[in-house]
């Protein structure tokens, strides 16, 4: 029962609780690190509580098994693991996301509703032998996504990160700058933008389970709306896969503060303006070579 209210000093490691509480972004630095832009790893999890929540998992997988209960799965990726929200984690983890996550999520990624996250979709993902090898590359149906891997004993099973996209150049090539490959290690956390291009390579052997939170932002450019009616008006239109922030993107044309590839066509058009005003300019004087 533990698990089911969050108790910082018994769940995290304390090196993060008071990154959190100092709440600044020189405090949140001082316990990150940024392996590839936008990626950023710290210590997060005490090994108890990475033990008590694998417990737990279990204990719902025998009991589903027991009474032969259909579960959801946690995605359409996943065919092993189970969604937390699902068996009474939703509050919980609702406060992670609000206490712990979101002042991150604000000072890391406000250009993709990190400021605004209000809703989440909690679950763990198991890969082994008998269970899920890999998972394909894809984005995640979220706008900040949370990754911690609980253990156990493993080999293999990389996340591979291969740069930030919007909707219209979610297959376009990666760049070389873009490649990077994690290693998981139990208790370490992984934030990245929803929209980062990722997958999971081969576990190779033995065992392993990640909590993910996927923190959504539903609201933003709605401020005027009470979140009640929000969400319900939502929730009659596409209970889901819909946000409101999500919406409005449709209408934008330029994300060049977050696509890699938005940013690298924005790159390419200076670059031929400049070109053009030189050969203008160089018109003027007749070609001559100055
Ligand atoms: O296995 C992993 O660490 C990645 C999981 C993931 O990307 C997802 O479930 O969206
Ligand atoms: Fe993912």
């Amino acid at each position: 029962k533990e698990l089911y209210n969050l108790h910082p000093s018994a769940f995290f490691m304390p090196s993060f609780v008071k990154a959190i509480n100092d709440n600044t972004e020189e405090s949140f630095r001082n316990i990150l690190s940024e392996p590839s832009p936008g990626i950023y790893t710290f210590s997060m999890l005490q090994p108890s509580f990475c033990e008590m929540l694998l417990d737990e998992v279990d204990n719902f997988e025998k009991w589903v098994n027991t009474i032969k209960f259909k579960i959801m799965r946690p995605n359409t990726m996943n065919k092993y693991g189970a969604v937390l929200d699902d068996f009474g984690l939703e509050a919980m983890l609702n406060k992670l996301m609000e206490e712990f996550i979101s002042p991150m999520a604000r000072v890391f990624y406000p250009e993709v509703g990190g400021s605004t996250l209000d809703s989440h979709h909690g679950f763990v993902v198991e890969y082994g032998k008998d269970k899920d090898v890999e998972l394909g590359f894809h984005v995640d149906d979220s706008e900040v996504t949370l990754n911690v891997c609980l253990g156990k004993d493993f080999s293999g099973g990389e996340l591979f990160f291969r740069g930030v996209r919007c909707d219209k150049h979610v297959n376009t090539e990666t760049q070389t700058e873009e490649i990077f490959d994690y290693s998981h290690v139990p208790g370490q956390a992984v934030l990245h933008r929803g929209r980062h291009r990722h997958g999971a390579l081969p576990t190779n052997s033995g065992h392993r389970i990640n909590m993910l939170l996927w923190c959504r932002s539903f609201l933003q450019f709605c401020p005027s709306y009470s979140k009640l009616k929000v969400c319900k008006a939502i929730t009659l239109y596409d209970p889901f896969y819909s946000s409101v922030f999500r919406e409005m993107r449709k209408f934008q044309k330029d994300f060049s503060s977050w696509c890699g590839e938005c940013q690298r066509e924005k790159k390419e058009r200076q670059h031929q303006s400049v070109v053009a005003a030189k050969m203008t300019f160089l018109k003027g004087y007749g070609g001559a070579n100055i």
